[in-house]
């Protein structure tokens, strides 16, 4: 993946040497520090952006050749920018709603009794139950993330991409959400989770493999266990790291000495 930086003048690989297989079930963890590349890899993931050079595969479909619109519907992304695409008169409901449709703007008219049926079921999984009629402008980060991650589901995507879900949530909303995302892992567990984030306590103990980006390079890319470890995390961010794992949890802290 190339891209043209103004400043210098010069193109630029953000993305490079990046050979990466997500299988139906497993549940990623995407890290790596600022500027790594990890949104650029999610866009590439989610058909939004198309690789400069080399060969994306997604849900059988290799990109450009293939129908994008089809394809995105299969695929759930939820990033930072989503949220703020809403009108701010929808409740929370209809903002799930929009995840039968496709579509930013409300089509309740469109909907099914099956896809209602589905959104509700999403709202009681995420916790946002008695909170299907308040304005979603007017939620929490917290429930808005929740929202938009049921909204995601509802089209039963079989990939489903979210980048840094935690940013912004305080120890209750990131503890909610990781629960959350624990029971879809039971739920679903034919659905594949790629997850980016900056810390390792943020990781869903369901987490299966990790990916380690440095510098748009992989550094290290695997099963879970082997890869959230003291030297692959070393060598990704720069710095002399020990990687605890207690009760399925990851944390991580510089070593002392
Ligand atoms: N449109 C663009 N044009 C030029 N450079 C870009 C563009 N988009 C991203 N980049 C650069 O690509 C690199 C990777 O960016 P990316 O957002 O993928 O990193 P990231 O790992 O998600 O970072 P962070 O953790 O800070 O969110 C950065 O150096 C960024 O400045």
């Amino acid at each position: 993946m190339w891209r043209w930086q103004r400043e210098s003048g010069m193109r630029r690989a953000l993305l490079d040497r990046i050979d990466w297989h997500v299988r139906a079930g497993e549940r990623w963890a995407l890290l790596g520090p600022n500027g790594a590349g990890k949104t650029t890899l999610l866009t590439l993931a989610a058909a939004v952006e198309f690789p400069s050079r080399g060969t994306v595969e997604i849900l059988g479909c290799t990109m450009g050749r293939t129908d994008v619109q089809r394809l995105r519907e299969r695929i759930g992304f939820v990033d930072a920018r989503l949220g703020a695409r809403f009108a701010p008169m929808l409740t929370v409901r209809q903002v799930v709603h929009t995840g039968a449709t496709g579509t930013i703007g409300s089509f309740e008219e469109r909907l099914s009794g099956l896809d209602r049926e589905r959104a509700d079921m999403l709202l009681g999984a995420f916790g946002l139950g008695p909170l299907g009629d308040r304005r979603f402008a007017d939620c929490s980060q917290g429930e808005r993330k929740r929202a938009l991650i049921a909204r995601s589901l509802v089209a039963r995507p079989r990939l489903l991409l979210l980048d840094e879900p935690f940013a912004g949530l305080d120890v209750p909303g990131r503890e909610t959400l990781l629960a959350a995302l624990d029971r879809l892992a039971g739920t679903d567990p034919g659905l594949a989770i790629v997850l980016s984030t900056h810390h390792l306590e943020e990781l869903p103990v369901s987490t299966t493999h990790a990916l380690l980006l440095r510098q748009g390079r992989a550094v290290a890319a695997g099963g879970a266990a082997e890869t959230l470890a003291d030297d692959p995390l070393t060598a990704c961010f720069g710095l002399r790291l020990r990687v605890i794992r207690q009760a399925g949890r990851w944390s991580a802290a510089a070593a002392a000495g």
